[in-house]
């Protein structure tokens, strides 16, 4: 069983909590999903996985001196796109893999793109999603240009890279930080620029000027009532739900590095 948690508020400014980013790594199977998702996670390779598992990562991370949380989902689908929901709705970021040694590979993750562009017109919103042509480190075997990747990614409009899950840890990592800074774009794009007030006309006996004492300098208010302020709560909390995902039987026992158990690492 994997847990994740509820689509969470962005945050801002130096004293909120940092942000949640929700990313999940979609893909054909053996397209490299679990090895980049533990490369990033841990700077090592796997050579072994259970392609049935599926799960869902924590890790802190500093992205542009921001400090960022970020959920990673390694889906799990079999063949083709199945259950999505549970992706769909929780993501604030995509990273469609495919490998360059399989064309069958690079067709899978042009039906995953079209999956998300139609779920982006239904919505009526955009997904940031990067394509990622794995497994560069066989490129004698590569049945995919890097201009058809280019070209695919080119069509969705998603940012485009060929990276490998046995090379440098950097560029690896480098992905994964520019689906953050795309999901944050987006997030900041989505949340509102100030905070929200309600005003009362209230009749309040000799008080100091509302922007010297709320520090809303760029604030303009009626001068002929008095008015007082309250914050308005919160529009949505994060809300704890576990999600059971469709073949998956979670390997975690604790959130860290137990949690890369069904792995043999090297
Ligand atoms: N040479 C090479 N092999 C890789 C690379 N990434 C993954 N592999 C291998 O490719 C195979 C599939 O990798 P996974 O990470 O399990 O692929 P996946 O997309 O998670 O596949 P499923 O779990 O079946 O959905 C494994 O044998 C990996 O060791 C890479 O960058 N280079």
């Amino acid at each position: 069983m994997s847990s994740v948690f509820g689509k969470p508020r962005a945050g801002s400014g130096p004293q909120s909590a940092p942000l949640e980013v929700n990313l999940a790594i979609l893909g054909r199977r053996g397209a490299g999903k679990s090895a980049l998702t533990v490369k990033f996670l841990t700077r090592r390779f796997i050579s072994e996985y259970d392609p049935n598992l599926e799960d869902t990562y924590s890790s802190e991370e500093i992205v542009d001196h921001q400090p960022v949380h970020l959920r990673v989902m390694d889906t799990a689908d079999l063949d083709t796109p199945r259950n999505c929901e549970r992706y769909l709705n929780w993501a604030h970021a995509f990273l469609v893999v495919y490998s360059i040694d399989s064309r069958q590979s690079f067709e899978g993750g042009g039906s995953y793109l079209e999956l998300l562009a139609l779920h982006a017109k239904e919505t009526q919103r955009s997904y940031p999603t990067l394509l990622l042509g794995n497994k560069l480190d066989m490129t004698q075997y590569r049945q995919v240009t890097e201009a058809e990747g280019a070209a695919l990614a080119g069509r969705f409009g998603c940012l485009f890279f060929e990276v490998s899950a046995c090379l440098d840890f950097e560029n690896v990592q480098h992905v994964f930080h520019e689906a953050v800074r795309e999901a944050r774009r987006e997030l900041e794009k989505n949340s509102p620029a100030r905070p929200l007030f309600i005003s009362e006309e209230r009749a309040l006996p000799h008080q100091a000027p509302l922007t010297a004492r709320h520090g809303l300098a760029s604030c303009t208010f009626n001068t002929l009532s008095t008015v007082s302020l309250k914050e308005m709560p919160t529009v949505a909390q994060a809300k704890l739900v576990t999600v059971k995902s469709s073949r998956a039987q979670s390997k975690r026992k604790a959130p860290t590095l137990t949690l890369l158990k069904g792995f043999k690492i090297f």
